[in-house]
């Protein structure tokens, strides 16, 4: 079906939304009346942009308190409607959206409401238009779909239709059966589908349209369950999504174009009406890439927390440190010096890296080159939203691309022939001697704008599970908070967000956890070589004994070392948390099983110490 965004949804000029939308690879426009009002371009000037740039005009809206008004007031309706109608004719739009009357001067006659809808759709026919009439969901008379459709189908003009708008009709109902209507409409007389997500939330409806609205699959609508309805009517419009959201007013428009393609490509592969390459979820994570200008704290810190240098890429200034499974790349070259030590790189294992990279192309995530350099191996990698560069890897599989291969054992120094594929895959000699084993997860703060984005890229992408998003205050700001997993729990991904735009984009932390099954004895040897653990106040300690009860001793240790406990109704957590180098720290972590979290409960305590720690700017 032919997509279609509303150009409310992006920011920026009129001539700005156009182009971001017909990069994103969108059919048409919705054309809002505000930004056709605001640009400096005629009418027949922003039609030929459109066609310069492949876009159809596929509605023009909104037209307001058009119907069930006194004579007078109709009468000037009409005249408005006339004027409206010609400057529809000057731009090529064929569709005018009207919306259910908000006026105090509206009487509830439905009879009334068919009889103006009908002159309006007459003297639309003649200028070769189409009205659709849409119930918004704060309507004064006319506030639901099937109520819009009974007026438009006593209305009985062939001019005359009626628009669906997911939000209006899901911000009124959870229930499905409410939805099954949908399909008695005949489809032809469906002029246009309005596809919005939004948060489940408990607010006023207007508010919540007009400022919360998301793409479809970054909310808590079932917009896949009222699209079914809408496809089983015989609708043959497009699919246009009209989001108002406070975010996406102010964040670019071109990747907020490509964050709304992505949702309708993922809300049609939900429906079946494609079928893009299938999901390859990732089975475990082969390597987290810090790129560092600061070569000795970020060494110091891996080896204080037991990694050995175990190899370097032969052709350029990047270190393999390791550590049983988990396995950290260190990379001084020239794009370190950039922005400080950061986490700029994942690999994730793959069952079938090329195929990952299929998908994650088919939903618009950028391919990156295949080698870095010509001698590299050539390897699947994308970048998600925040600029992460995401390698599907086959860590030692015969007849993959591994990337080990490009890896030389570190000792001895002259030692320079190419390791056999998987050569490295077995743990250095060391072992484990931080009692660290594996990556538990990967923290990635995203930028303030690109929070439900990231959500959306990392579950449609790479075919992981989304939990719940959790509140988390710091001291400075809310901070928000979504992991995504696979399904036994080898790949979680913690995406957070700040309030705000940050000051300084390069302040978003990101960190590493690592996974031990004795945190006290990991977090001792930390310490005992050198290392820093960040420090909890004594409150928190006072707080956990009222909470939990502890073997003898057990508390008075975590006090000692700054270890955190949080459990759920499967299992304990303990973790505790390294100084930060750039924007970077690990975390140790002791899972039990069963437990399912990140300790979100103690992440307050943890942000507040981090800043303790950090000069105040
Ligand atoms: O909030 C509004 O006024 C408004 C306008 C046009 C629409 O299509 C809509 O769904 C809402
Ligand atoms: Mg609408």
């Amino acid at each position: 079906m032919r997509t279609s965004i509303a150009t409310v949804c992006l920011s920026g000029a009129l001539t700005e939304k156009l182009t971001a939308a017909a990069r994103a690879g969108f059919d048409g426009v919705e054309v809002f009346e505000n930004d056709l009002l605001a640009s400096p371009l005629a009418p027949e000037e922003i039609r030929a942009r459109c066609a310069d740039l492949g876009l159809s005009i596929d509605l023009y809206q909104p037209m307001r308190d058009i119907e069930a008004v006194p004579p007078d007031e109709f009468r000037r309706n009409l005249r408005r409607a006339e004027h409206k109608f010609r400057l529809m004719e000057r731009l090529g739009a064929d569709t005018v959206l009207v919306c259910s009357s908000v006026s105090p001067l509206a009487v509830d006659d439905d009879a009334l409401a068919a009889f103006h809808l009908r002159r309006l759709a007459e003297l639309a026919d003649g200028h070769g238009i189409r009205v659709a009439y849409e119930a918004l969901a704060w309507g004064r008379h006319v506030s639901t779909y099937d109520h819009a459709w009974r007026i438009v189908e006593a209305a009985d003009h062939p001019a005359l239709g009626t628009c669906l708008d997911s939000f209006h009709i899901l911000a009124r109902t959870t229930d499905p059966g409410d939805l099954e209507g949908i399909a008695e409409i005949p489809g032809e007389k469906i002029f246009f589908l309005q596809l919005a997500d939004a948060p489940l939330m408990a607010m006023d409806v207007l508010q919540w349209s007009r400022h919360y609205r998301c793409f479809p699959g970054q909310g808590g609508f079932d917009v896949a369950g009222l699209l079914r309805q809408v496809i089983k009517a015989g609708y043959q419009g497009p699919l246009s999504l009209e989001v108002f959201n406070d975010v996406f007013r102010q964040a670019e428009a071109g990747p907020t174009a490509v964050d709304a393609r992505r949702s309708l490509l993922v809300l049609q592969e939900s429906v079946g009406l494609t079928a893009p390459p299938a999901p390859v979820v990732p089975t475990g994570i082969a390597f987290a890439e810090l790129v560092s200008p600061d070569v000795e704290p970020v060494s110091e810190l891996l080896e204080a927390l037991g990694f050995t240098r175990t190899a370097r890429h032969r052709g350029k200034p990047v270190d393999l440190w390791q550590q049983g499974e988990a396995r950290v790349l260190l990379n001084t070259g020239p794009g370190a010096r950039r922005d400080g030590t950061q986490l700029a790189a994942v690999g994730l294992e793959s069952p079938d890296p090329a195929g990952a990279a299929e998908r994650a192309e088919s939903l618009l995530a950028p391919v990156l080159p295949r080698r870095r350099t010509p001698e590299d191996v050539p390897l699947d990698a994308v970048a998600a939203p925040d600029g992460t560069e995401l390698f599907f890897c086959a860590t030692g599989r015969p007849g993959l691309p591994d990337w080990t291969t490009d890896f030389v054992p570190a000792e001895p120094a002259e030692h320079t022939e190419p390791a056999e594929p998987g050569a490295l895959v077995e743990p250095p000699a060391s072992g484990t001697a931080g009692g660290l084993h594996r990556i538990d997860h990967l923290a990635l703060t995203q930028p303030w704008h690109q929070f439900d984005e990231a959500a959306l890229f990392h579950r449609s992408v790479l075919g992981l599970g989304a939990l719940d998003s959790v509140d988390v205050a710091d001291p400075y700001g809310l901070l928000r908070s979504r992991a995504v997993t696979n399904a036994d729990g080898s790949v979680r991904i913690a995406l957070g967000v700040g309030p705000a735009p940050s000051a300084d984009d390069g302040d978003r932390a990101q960190h590493i956890a690592l996974a031990t099954d004795d945190l006290v004895t990991a977090a001792r040897r930390f310490r005992a070589t050198g290392g820093r653990l960040l420090t909890i106040p004594a409150n928190y300690y006072d707080d956990l004994a009222a909470r939990y009860e502890f073997a003898d001793g057990e508390l008075e240790t975590f006090r000692e070392l700054g270890i955190l406990y949080d459990r759920d109704a499967d299992g304990a957590f303990r973790h505790c948390y390294t100084e930060t180098v750039g924007r970077v720290f690990f975390e140790l972590v002791q899972r039990d099983a069963g437990y399912r979290g990140y300790g979100a409960q103690n992440a307050p305590v943890r942000l507040a110490a981090q800043h303790v720690r950090r000069p105040v700017r």
